[in-house]
Protein backbone atom coordinates (compact mmCIF):
# COMPACT_ATOMS: atom_id res chain seq x y z
CA UNK A 1 0.00 0.00 0.00
CA UNK A 2 1.35 3.12 -1.10
CA UNK A 3 1.50 6.37 2.12
CA UNK A 4 0.74 9.26 -0.01
CA UNK A 5 -1.96 9.19 -2.51
CA UNK A 6 -2.42 10.21 -6.08
CA UNK A 7 -0.18 7.84 -8.31
CA UNK A 8 -1.01 7.08 -11.62
CA UNK A 9 0.51 4.46 -14.29
CA UNK A 10 -0.13 2.89 -17.50
CA UNK A 11 1.22 0.66 -18.84
CA UNK A 12 1.96 -0.09 -22.70
CA UNK A 13 -1.76 1.27 -23.05
CA UNK A 14 -2.88 1.28 -26.55
CA UNK A 15 -6.35 2.91 -27.88
CA UNK A 16 -8.09 2.40 -30.88
CA UNK A 17 -11.60 3.84 -31.68
CA UNK A 18 -13.80 1.68 -33.29
CA UNK A 19 -13.34 3.83 -36.75
CA UNK A 20 -9.72 2.94 -36.60
CA UNK A 21 -8.31 6.10 -35.58
CA UNK A 22 -5.61 5.44 -33.37
CA UNK A 23 -6.16 7.22 -29.70
CA UNK A 24 -2.81 6.26 -28.06
CA UNK A 25 0.00 4.47 -28.82
CA UNK A 26 2.35 2.45 -26.57
CA UNK A 27 1.90 4.78 -23.80
CA UNK A 28 4.08 4.09 -20.78
CA UNK A 29 3.85 7.11 -18.09
CA UNK A 30 4.26 6.98 -13.95
CA UNK A 31 3.47 10.26 -12.19
CA UNK A 32 3.90 10.35 -8.54
CA UNK A 33 1.95 12.27 -5.81
CA UNK A 34 2.11 15.95 -5.59
CA UNK A 35 3.46 15.92 -9.70
CA UNK A 36 1.46 19.08 -11.32
CA UNK A 37 1.88 17.47 -15.13
CA UNK A 38 0.93 19.27 -18.22
CA UNK A 39 -0.02 17.63 -21.42
CA UNK A 40 0.42 19.50 -24.14
CA UNK A 41 0.37 18.79 -28.10
CA UNK A 42 -1.33 19.55 -31.79
CA UNK A 43 -4.61 19.12 -31.59
CA UNK A 44 -5.79 15.87 -32.31
CA UNK A 45 -2.67 14.04 -30.75
CA UNK A 46 -4.48 12.29 -27.86
CA UNK A 47 -4.46 14.26 -24.65
CA UNK A 48 -8.14 14.17 -24.22
CA UNK A 49 -7.66 10.78 -25.25
CA UNK A 50 -5.31 10.10 -22.45
CA UNK A 51 -7.31 11.97 -19.91
CA UNK A 52 -10.32 10.16 -20.36
CA UNK A 53 -8.55 6.71 -20.36
CA UNK A 54 -6.94 7.40 -16.45
CA UNK A 55 -10.58 7.35 -14.99
CA UNK A 56 -11.92 5.23 -17.67
CA UNK A 57 -14.54 7.63 -18.97
CA UNK A 58 -13.42 5.20 -21.73
CA UNK A 59 -11.96 1.92 -22.20
CA UNK A 60 -8.61 1.66 -23.83
CA UNK A 61 -8.03 -1.41 -26.06
CA UNK A 62 -4.40 -2.12 -24.65
CA UNK A 63 -2.77 -1.91 -21.46
CA UNK A 64 -3.27 -1.59 -17.72
CA UNK A 65 -3.84 2.08 -16.00
CA UNK A 66 -3.25 1.79 -11.90
CA UNK A 67 -4.26 4.35 -9.77
CA UNK A 68 -2.69 4.25 -6.26
CA UNK A 69 -1.64 0.87 -7.36
CA UNK A 70 -5.39 -0.64 -8.20
CA UNK A 71 -6.08 -1.30 -12.21
CA UNK A 72 -8.71 0.64 -13.07
CA UNK A 73 -8.88 -0.96 -16.18
CA UNK A 74 -10.31 -4.40 -14.38
CA UNK A 75 -12.51 -3.28 -11.82
CA UNK A 76 -16.04 -3.22 -11.82
CA UNK A 77 -18.85 -2.45 -9.53
CA UNK A 78 -18.04 -0.85 -6.88
CA UNK A 79 -14.19 -1.06 -6.72
CA UNK A 80 -14.64 1.11 -10.14
CA UNK A 81 -16.95 3.32 -8.16
CA UNK A 82 -13.90 3.95 -5.89
CA UNK A 83 -10.95 3.86 -7.81
CA UNK A 84 -12.97 6.61 -10.20
CA UNK A 85 -13.84 8.85 -7.20
CA UNK A 86 -9.95 9.35 -6.28
CA UNK A 87 -9.53 10.89 -9.60
CA UNK A 88 -11.87 13.43 -10.20
CA UNK A 89 -12.39 15.16 -13.76
CA UNK A 90 -12.58 19.19 -14.70
CA UNK A 91 -14.07 19.35 -18.45
CA UNK A 92 -13.58 22.14 -20.39
CA UNK A 93 -17.93 23.26 -20.92
CA UNK A 94 -18.08 22.49 -17.16
CA UNK A 95 -20.53 20.54 -17.69
CA UNK A 96 -22.58 22.06 -14.75
CA UNK A 97 -26.51 22.10 -14.68
CA UNK A 98 -27.12 25.34 -15.54
CA UNK A 99 -30.68 25.65 -14.55
CA UNK A 100 -29.53 24.80 -11.09
CA UNK A 101 -27.91 26.47 -7.95
CA UNK A 102 -24.61 26.59 -7.48
CA UNK A 103 -24.94 24.77 -4.17
CA UNK A 104 -26.73 21.57 -5.71
CA UNK A 105 -23.51 22.04 -8.53
CA UNK A 106 -21.57 21.29 -5.90
CA UNK A 107 -23.56 18.69 -4.05
CA UNK A 108 -23.92 16.26 -7.55
CA UNK A 109 -20.35 15.57 -6.79
CA UNK A 110 -21.36 14.11 -4.15
CA UNK A 111 -24.48 12.06 -5.22
CA UNK A 112 -22.67 8.85 -5.73
CA UNK A 113 -22.19 7.87 -2.05
CA UNK A 114 -26.32 8.28 -1.29
CA UNK A 115 -29.25 6.64 -2.70
CA UNK A 116 -30.85 7.47 -5.96
CA UNK A 117 -33.88 8.44 -4.24
CA UNK A 118 -32.30 10.72 -1.52
CA UNK A 119 -30.18 12.12 -4.04
CA UNK A 120 -33.13 12.94 -5.95
CA UNK A 121 -35.14 14.85 -2.86
CA UNK A 122 -31.81 16.26 -2.06
CA UNK A 123 -31.63 14.96 1.23
CA UNK A 124 -27.73 15.50 1.76
CA UNK A 125 -26.13 14.99 5.46
CA UNK A 126 -25.51 17.94 7.12
CA UNK A 127 -21.75 17.04 7.58
CA UNK A 128 -21.66 17.14 3.29
CA UNK A 129 -23.36 20.59 2.97
CA UNK A 130 -21.06 21.92 5.24
CA UNK A 131 -18.28 20.62 2.88
CA UNK A 132 -20.13 22.03 0.20
CA UNK A 133 -19.86 25.03 1.55
CA UNK A 134 -16.30 24.76 2.94
CA UNK A 135 -15.08 23.97 -0.85
CA UNK A 136 -17.46 26.94 -2.35
CA UNK A 137 -15.28 29.26 0.43
CA UNK A 138 -11.97 27.33 -0.87
CA UNK A 139 -12.71 28.64 -4.72
CA UNK A 140 -13.93 32.38 -3.57
CA UNK A 141 -17.52 31.49 -4.35
CA UNK A 142 -19.29 30.97 -1.01
CA UNK A 143 -21.52 34.13 -1.87
CA UNK A 144 -22.80 32.47 -5.06
CA UNK A 145 -24.29 29.50 -3.09
CA UNK A 146 -28.08 29.96 -4.38
CA UNK A 147 -27.60 31.36 -7.56
CA UNK A 148 -28.18 29.73 -10.92
CA UNK A 149 -25.10 28.10 -12.48
CA UNK A 150 -26.45 30.38 -16.21
CA UNK A 151 -25.86 33.60 -13.83
CA UNK A 152 -22.07 33.34 -13.49
CA UNK A 153 -19.47 34.21 -16.08
CA UNK A 154 -17.30 31.44 -17.03
CA UNK A 155 -14.56 31.24 -14.73
CA UNK A 156 -16.87 31.79 -11.87
CA UNK A 157 -18.31 28.27 -13.44
CA UNK A 158 -15.19 26.53 -13.86
CA UNK A 159 -14.76 27.00 -10.04
CA UNK A 160 -17.98 25.19 -9.26
CA UNK A 161 -16.45 22.26 -11.52
CA UNK A 162 -13.67 22.58 -8.75
CA UNK A 163 -15.64 22.17 -5.57
CA UNK A 164 -18.09 19.84 -7.42
CA UNK A 165 -14.74 17.82 -8.03
CA UNK A 166 -13.55 18.16 -4.86
CA UNK A 167 -17.02 16.79 -3.02
CA UNK A 168 -14.82 13.62 -4.15
CA UNK A 169 -12.37 14.02 -1.89
CA UNK A 170 -10.00 12.89 -4.61
CA UNK A 171 -6.29 12.42 -4.72
CA UNK A 172 -5.97 13.47 -8.69
CA UNK A 173 -7.66 15.78 -10.56
CA UNK A 174 -7.65 15.49 -14.44
CA UNK A 175 -8.77 18.61 -15.91
CA UNK A 176 -9.28 18.89 -19.48
CA UNK A 177 -8.26 21.92 -20.83
CA UNK A 178 -10.09 24.08 -18.15
CA UNK A 179 -9.29 27.26 -19.19
CA UNK A 180 -9.62 27.10 -22.27
CA UNK A 181 -11.88 30.22 -23.73
CA UNK A 182 -10.96 32.38 -20.50
CA UNK A 183 -9.60 35.37 -20.29
CA UNK A 184 -6.13 35.65 -19.14
CA UNK A 185 -7.13 37.18 -15.99
CA UNK A 186 -9.71 34.49 -14.81
CA UNK A 187 -7.86 31.62 -16.27
CA UNK A 188 -4.85 33.09 -13.39
CA UNK A 189 -7.21 32.32 -10.92
CA UNK A 190 -8.97 28.94 -11.44
CA UNK A 191 -4.85 28.03 -12.39
CA UNK A 192 -4.36 29.33 -8.89
CA UNK A 193 -7.01 27.63 -7.53
CA UNK A 194 -5.58 24.60 -9.16
CA UNK A 195 -1.92 26.02 -7.81
CA UNK A 196 -3.20 25.75 -4.36
CA UNK A 197 -4.89 22.28 -4.42
CA UNK A 198 -1.54 21.18 -5.31
CA UNK A 199 0.55 22.43 -2.82
CA UNK A 200 -1.63 22.79 0.15
CA UNK A 201 -3.03 19.43 0.12
CA UNK A 202 -0.70 17.45 -2.30
CA UNK A 203 -2.83 16.86 -4.68
CA UNK A 204 -1.48 15.35 -8.04
CA UNK A 205 -3.02 17.59 -11.04
CA UNK A 206 -2.77 16.12 -14.24
CA UNK A 207 -4.14 18.97 -17.26
CA UNK A 208 -4.15 19.21 -20.84
CA UNK A 209 -3.01 22.90 -22.14
CA UNK A 210 -2.35 24.70 -25.57
CA UNK A 211 -0.69 27.35 -23.69
CA UNK A 212 3.04 26.66 -23.54
CA UNK A 213 3.41 29.76 -21.43
CA UNK A 214 0.69 28.41 -18.83
CA UNK A 215 2.94 24.98 -18.59
CA UNK A 216 6.21 26.80 -18.13
CA UNK A 217 4.26 28.59 -15.06
CA UNK A 218 2.41 26.12 -13.41
CA UNK A 219 3.61 22.86 -14.28
CA UNK A 220 6.09 20.54 -12.65
CA UNK A 221 6.61 18.45 -15.35
CA UNK A 222 5.91 18.82 -19.18
CA UNK A 223 4.53 15.64 -20.84
CA UNK A 224 4.55 16.34 -25.11
CA UNK A 225 2.14 13.80 -26.54
CA UNK A 226 2.63 13.43 -30.77
CA UNK A 227 0.12 11.01 -32.94
CA UNK A 228 -1.11 9.18 -30.04
CA UNK A 229 2.71 9.12 -28.37
CA UNK A 230 4.91 10.29 -25.55
CA UNK A 231 7.56 12.40 -27.41
CA UNK A 232 8.50 14.18 -24.78
CA UNK A 233 8.77 14.25 -20.54
CA UNK A 234 10.68 16.48 -18.57
CA UNK A 235 10.31 18.09 -14.64
CA UNK A 236 10.13 21.84 -15.34
CA UNK A 237 14.07 22.09 -14.44
CA UNK A 238 14.81 20.62 -17.45
CA UNK A 239 12.70 22.33 -19.93
CA UNK A 240 14.33 24.23 -22.17
CA UNK A 241 10.97 27.10 -24.18
CA UNK A 242 12.96 25.62 -27.79
CA UNK A 243 11.95 22.30 -26.66
CA UNK A 244 8.34 23.33 -27.59
CA UNK A 245 9.89 23.60 -31.16
CA UNK A 246 9.77 19.62 -31.30
CA UNK A 247 6.60 19.03 -30.34
CA UNK A 248 4.76 21.83 -32.43
CA UNK A 249 6.87 22.98 -35.48
CA UNK A 250 6.90 19.86 -37.41
CA UNK A 251 3.25 20.39 -38.25
CA UNK A 252 3.78 23.72 -38.70
CA UNK A 253 1.90 25.18 -35.84
CA UNK A 254 3.23 28.63 -35.56
CA UNK A 255 2.95 28.35 -31.70
CA UNK A 256 6.50 26.59 -31.72
CA UNK A 257 7.78 30.29 -32.69
CA UNK A 258 5.56 32.43 -30.67
CA UNK A 259 6.52 33.82 -27.84
CA UNK A 260 4.02 32.58 -26.22
CA UNK A 261 4.04 34.87 -23.62
CA UNK A 262 0.43 35.86 -23.17
CA UNK A 263 -1.22 38.19 -20.37
CA UNK A 264 -1.52 35.23 -17.74
CA UNK A 265 2.35 35.18 -17.59
CA UNK A 266 3.10 38.66 -16.32
N1 LIG B 1 -14.82 9.47 -30.19
C1 LIG B 1 -13.86 9.41 -31.10
N2 LIG B 1 -14.00 8.60 -32.18
C2 LIG B 1 -13.01 8.52 -33.11
N3 LIG B 1 -11.85 9.20 -33.06
C3 LIG B 1 -11.68 10.03 -32.02
C4 LIG B 1 -12.67 10.18 -31.00
N4 LIG B 1 -12.19 11.07 -30.09
C5 LIG B 1 -10.98 11.45 -30.53
N5 LIG B 1 -10.67 10.83 -31.69
C6 LIG B 1 -9.43 10.98 -32.47
O1 LIG B 1 -8.35 10.57 -31.64
C7 LIG B 1 -7.22 11.42 -31.83
C8 LIG B 1 -6.84 12.06 -30.51
O2 LIG B 1 -7.90 12.94 -30.13
P1 LIG B 1 -7.90 13.77 -28.78
O3 LIG B 1 -9.24 14.43 -28.66
O4 LIG B 1 -7.45 12.92 -27.69
O5 LIG B 1 -6.77 14.86 -29.09
P2 LIG B 1 -6.39 16.18 -28.28
O6 LIG B 1 -4.92 16.22 -28.26
O7 LIG B 1 -7.10 16.21 -26.98
O8 LIG B 1 -6.96 17.31 -29.24
P3 LIG B 1 -7.51 18.78 -28.87
O9 LIG B 1 -6.33 19.56 -28.38
O10 LIG B 1 -8.03 19.29 -30.18
O11 LIG B 1 -8.59 18.62 -27.85
C9 LIG B 1 -7.64 12.40 -32.91
O12 LIG B 1 -7.20 11.92 -34.15
C10 LIG B 1 -9.14 12.41 -32.85
O13 LIG B 1 -9.72 12.74 -34.09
Amino acid sequence: MLDKKGNIELKDVSKVYPNGVVGLKDVNLTIGHGEFVMIVGLSGSGKSTLLRAINRLHDVTEGAILIDGQDIMKASGDKLHKIRRSAAMIFQNYNLVKTSSVYRNVMSGRVGYYPAWQAAFGLFKKEDQEMAAANLARVNLLDKYYVKARDLSGGQQQRVGIARALMQKPSVILADEPVSGLDPKTTKVVMNDLKKLNEEDGMTIILNVHSIGLALKYASRIVGLKNGQIIYDKPITEVDKRDFKEIYREAGDDRATADDETEEDK
